[in-house]
């Protein structure tokens, strides 16, 4: 018997939805949606890796409780998340004849999350959505807090909507056949967390970080939870990014940029390691603007290295881009106002703030301390 499932509720009044978080809760999916969702059919939309690591053990859940469903199995990695893969998933729902309250199941990284529930926010102009996360990235992130999409030829994430889930199913048994390097990726997006705005966390994790990434059950529930928890709060107070969950975007603004550069190749960089670099880099520039201690820096490198993630930009095997490479690409960012670039900067750990006055001669100058060419 595994133990009773952590839960974490995303307040948003009636968009409002709970996150399980334990071992083997996949097991529960089909009881779970014939009570969310009675009588809805179901499309599980997932990669062909996941599908023969987890998808026998949800199918078998859901015609348990005599849940009709079928499933969309794309190709894993970015290149999903793209308008060729919200073809394939759209022309799935309505050639399977879903129904607009039907259910769309997206089952594994934030690859499938952020395509699937698209796919649920356009099809048949809304449909439903459950996300069950089967990596650490997206158990301590992109399952939660609505934001999906696709990326396009110009850039990151550049299509999209705020579609929210109706729950949240994250098995951690299913991060057992995760590879190390996917765990570590996904590592990053929850230290952000302390990094953010909870320096607590961040000195727990410099304790706990080697039994979370090892598997240990206990502390590995705790800190997906409190990673949660953490985002449920900000999602609550901003849903839809109008100020402060932009701190969300820690690291972002970088790390977007080297994995469009990159052509989000993953022999390169994944997005939590672009997102580990891109926090290094937020710190460095931080330090560089008079902002935050060189101590500081050197302790999130300290944390980061120690743990195996790259810290800079010279650690991508083969990647040498320009100045004005990187600072194009940046000025897809989403953030980007009036032309302006905006930065989540910090004043140390645990300190970061959004800084929308951030000059492009300021940014320049910074990356030309950096060893590129
Ligand atoms: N919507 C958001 O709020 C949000 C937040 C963070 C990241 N994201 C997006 O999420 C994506 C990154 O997500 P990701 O790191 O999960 O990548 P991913 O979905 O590409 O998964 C990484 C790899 O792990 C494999 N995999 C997944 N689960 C597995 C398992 N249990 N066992 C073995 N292999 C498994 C996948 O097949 C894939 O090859 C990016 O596109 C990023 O932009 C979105
Ligand atoms: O949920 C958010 O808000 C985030 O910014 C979480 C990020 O980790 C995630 O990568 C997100 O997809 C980035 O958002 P974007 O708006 O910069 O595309
Ligand atoms: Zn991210």
């Amino acid at each position: 018997m595994s133990p009773s499932p952590q839960s974490v509720h995303v307040d948003l009044g009636e968009r409002s939805y709970d996150i399980l978080i334990g071992q083997n809760v996949l097991e529960s999916a089909g009881e779970r949606i014939a009570a969310l969702a009675p009588g809805a059919r179901t499309v599980v939309v997932t990669d062909g890796r996941v599908a023969r690591m987890h998808l026998d053990t949800l199918e078998a859940s859901l015609e348990a409780a005599k849940i009709d469903s079928f499933a969309v199995i794309v190709t894993p990695g970015e290149g999903s998340k793209s308008w060729h893969g919200i073809q394939t998933v759209t022309d799935a729902i309505i050639g399977g004849r879903l129904e607009r309250g039907d259910l769309v199941i997206a089952l594994g990284g934030g690859v499938i999350g952020d395509l699937a529930g698209f796919a649920a926010a356009i099809a048949r102009r809304g449909m439903r959505f459950v996300q069950m996360p089967t990596t650490l990235l997206a158990q301590v992130d992109s399952s939660v807090g609505g934001k999906t999409g696709i990326n396009t030829e110009h850039g990151k994430n550049l299509v999209g909507s705020f579609h929210q889930p109706i729950l949240v199913l994250a098995d951690t048994a299913t991060l057992e056949t995760l590879p190390d390097r996917e765990m570590k990726a996904g590592y990053a997006e929850m230290v952000k967390y302390g990094l953010i705005d909870d320096a607590a966390f961040f000195e727990w994790l410099e304790v706990n970080a080697p039994a979370v990434l090892a598997g240990e059950v206990e502390p590995r529930t705790e800190a997906i939870a409190r990673s949660c928890a953490a985002k449920a709060r900000v999602v609550a107070d901003d849903e839809r990014e109008g100020g402060r969950r932009a701190l969300l975007n820690l690291g972002h603004t970088f790390g977007h940029a080297l994995e469009v550069l990159c052509n989000y190749d993953p022999a390169k960089l994944v997005h939590g390691e672009g997102v580990a670099i891109g926090m290094v880099l937020a710190h460095r520039f931080s330090n560089h603007l008079g902002l935050c201690s060189g101590q500081d820096v050197q302790r999130v490198v300290a944390h980061l290295e120690g743990l195996g993630l790259p810290t800079d930009i010279a650690a991508i095997e083969g990647f040498n881009p320009t100045i004005d490479e990187l600072v194009d690409a940046m000025k897809q960012d989403k953030k980007v106002e009036r032309g302006a670039l905006t930065f989540i900067l910090t004043r140390g750990i645990g300190q970061s703030f959004i800084a929308s006055d951030v000059s492009e001669g300021s940014l320049r100058s910074f990356l030309s301390t950096l060893d590129l060419t």
